[in-house]
Order: structure tokens, then sequence, then C-alpha cells
């Protein structure tokens, strides 16, 4: 159950008098979710997702409502926000930050084929390179810094043959993090959490990419290879399905072509990734929050990816 903060039709009625939406008819709380309240809110426009932050606050969220207002204007399939009569997206309900977003048609496609695959690579490329004018900016909040944070708090929880990878491949990730590649990568504002459930599919129509609240600035590369780090993966093993893989990249490449860099630092990159929710799984297991009890993610999962990229070499980005 992920609505943390209950709210009623009453209590958003007068609220909603400030957002261009007429009369609230319908509230209905979304059971999915771990970070946030959601709910589906019908008002004389029309459907529409009502989301009060749980985490965030009001400092933090004008970059990632802005993100995705930027990116809806542009022709990307985000959610996009409903400014209210201020031309604010963030405001007050019930003591904490809300806010209402378009909603997307579909359901997550949680079994998917090359087809999806292709959809998804082309919308990140077009959604990469629709940031490139987006005037905030923000780190990736879950990045090296974070990295370093995290490890001496999970290292004491760990096996001997977890604590030996975990270092080892820290101390890997620092070199290529600090390499002259590295900073010749391309950064910009990226999703940095573009899992399964992130997506909306109508069949195979991508209806678009939602959760944002792990966005930063960060190299494309690295959203790209999160990405394909979930989409592309033999969920039991690990292993990259090849054809689901040469789908993502090569619509990826037809939209936004990879730089010969972007080729050699693809390896790195996709451990990197692997590393990322490796840690931050490790970090929720030990040192849950409330909500987060409710829904572990598995840290395994992506210790057994982040062995397998270790080992063996992923398809290359193009040919
Ligand atoms: N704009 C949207 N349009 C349609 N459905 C949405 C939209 N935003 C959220 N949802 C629905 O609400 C559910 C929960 O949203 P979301 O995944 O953002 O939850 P969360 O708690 O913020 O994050 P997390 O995925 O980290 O648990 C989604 O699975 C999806 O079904
Ligand atoms: N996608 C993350 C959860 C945070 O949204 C994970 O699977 O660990």
């Amino acid at each position: 159950m992920a609505v943390f903060t209950s709210v009623s039709l009453d209590d958003v009625q007068p609220w909603i008098a400030q957002f261009p939406l007429g009369q609230a008819l319908a509230l209905k709380g979304i059971a999915s979710g771990i970070e946030n309240s959601n709910f589906f809110l019908t008002t004389e426009r029309g459907e529409y997702v009502l989301t009060i932050f749980e985490n965030l606050n009001f400092e933090q969220l004008p970059f990632y409502l802005r993100l995705m207002e930027h990116l809806a204007a542009r022709g990307v399939l985000v959610p996009a926000p409903v400014p209210n009569d201020q031309g604010e997206l963030c405001v007050p309900l019930q003591g904490k930050p809300a806010a209402i977003v378009s909603k997307l048609e579909g359901s997550s496609q949680l079994d998917p084929q090359p087809v999806h695959c292709a959809a998804v690579g082309a919308m990140l490329a077009k959604m990469h390179l629709a940031g490139t004018d987006f005037p905030l900016y923000q780190p990736n909040l879950r990045g090296l810094a974070w990295w370093h944070w995290a490890t001496p708090i999970v290292l004491p929880h760990l096996g001997k043959a977890e604590h030996d990878l975990l270092c080892s491949e820290m101390h890997f990730q620092e070199a290529f993090h600090g390499s002259a590649l590295y900073k010749r990568l391309q950064q910009g504002p990226v999703h940095a959490d573009l899992f399964r459930n992130n997506v909306m599919f109508d069949g195979e129509q991508l209806t678009g990419f939602f959760d944002f609240y792990f966005a930063g600035c960060d190299t494309w590369l690295f959203d790209v290879a999160v990405t394909v780090n979930d989409w592309c993966v033999d969920l039991d093993t690990g292993v990259l399905d090849v054809a689901r893989v040469r789908a993502f990249l090569d619509a990826y490449h037809a939209v936004r072509p990879f730089t010969p860099d972007e080729q050699e630092a693809w390896q790195p990159m996709l451990r990197a990734a692997a590393l990322r929710f490796w840690l931050s799984r490790l970090y929720d297991l030990h040192k849950p929050r409330e909500a987060e009890m409710l829904t572990p993610h598995d840290p395994a999962h992506f210790e057994r990816i982040l062995r397998e990229r270790i080992a063996t070499p992923a398809p290359a980005l193009h040919a």
C-alpha cells in the first residue's frame, strides 16, 4: 500500500480550485510505488495523477517537475505537470509538497520484447537531446559521491565474497570516473531509474516515461546502461539478451548516434550501472525506512548482474 498520507475528495476540492482543472470528481489511491503517496484524480478536464511527496522537499522538487515540463513541451512522452494559477508546479497539501501531472495511458510491460526495447531506446535518445537546453542543474544524487558515502555503511553487513567485490568494484569505478575518457562523455539531465515499472505501454506503443524522482545530471551513457541492465536482461541469470540489447541500442543510435568515446566506456559503464543498484538495494535492506520495509528489492539480483558484466563483455554499442 503506497498511500502514506490519506486524502479525501473533500480535502482536495478546495485545494484544486487553484488549478485550471475544474472540480475534482473522483480520487483513488494507487497501491504500487514505495516512495510517495499517489492517487488517480478525475477532474472535469480529464484524468491526472496527484502525488504527495513523502521524502522530497520544496527546494528539491523544481528540478524534477520543471524537467518533466521541459521534456513534455518538446514532445518527449512524459507526464506534464499542471501549473496552478501562480505558475507553481508544486504546492502544499496536508502540509507536504504535492503536484498534479497528466495521466499516462496503458500499463508497464514487464516482459519486454525487442519491439518494446527499441521504443524505449528511441525515446531515451530523444529525451537526452531534448534535455540539452534545460537550465536547472542537480547532480545525480545516487552517483559516485553517494556510493562513497554508502559503501562503509553496508560493508559490515556483507560476507567476504560480497565485501571483496564491493571494494574492488569501487576501486575500479573510482579510476574509471577519474579518467580522461570519462570526462569526455556527454552529460545532461538523465532519468537514472528507467526500469520496466517506470515506463507505460499501450500494446507495443510506448505512452510515456514516469517516476523522474531519481533524475539528475550525469552522463547519457550511464542512463543507457541503467536502462539496458533492466530492459534487456534475463531476470534469473543477469545475462543480457542480445536481440533486446541490439534492438535497444540500434534504436537509440538512430536518434542520437553514440560516440567513439562512449563505445570505449560502454563495458565499465554497465558495471557502474549495476553497482549503483546493488549498493542502493543493500543500503535499503540494511538501513530500511518504514515504507521500504514493505517491498524490499533484492540486492542479489544486481550482484549477479555486476558479476556477469565483469565476466562477459556485452554487445558493442554499435557496429
Ligand atoms: N503519470 C502517471 N500516469 C499513469 N500512472 C502513473 C503515473 N504516475 C504514477 N503512476 C502509477 O502510480 C504507480 C506508482 O508510481 P511511482 O512508481 O512513481 O511510485 P513511487 O512511490 O513514486 O516510486 P517507486 O517506483 O520508486 O516506488 C505506478 O506504478 C503507476 O501505475
Ligand atoms: N529501480 C530501483 C528502485 C528505485 O526506484 C531498483 O529496482 O532498485
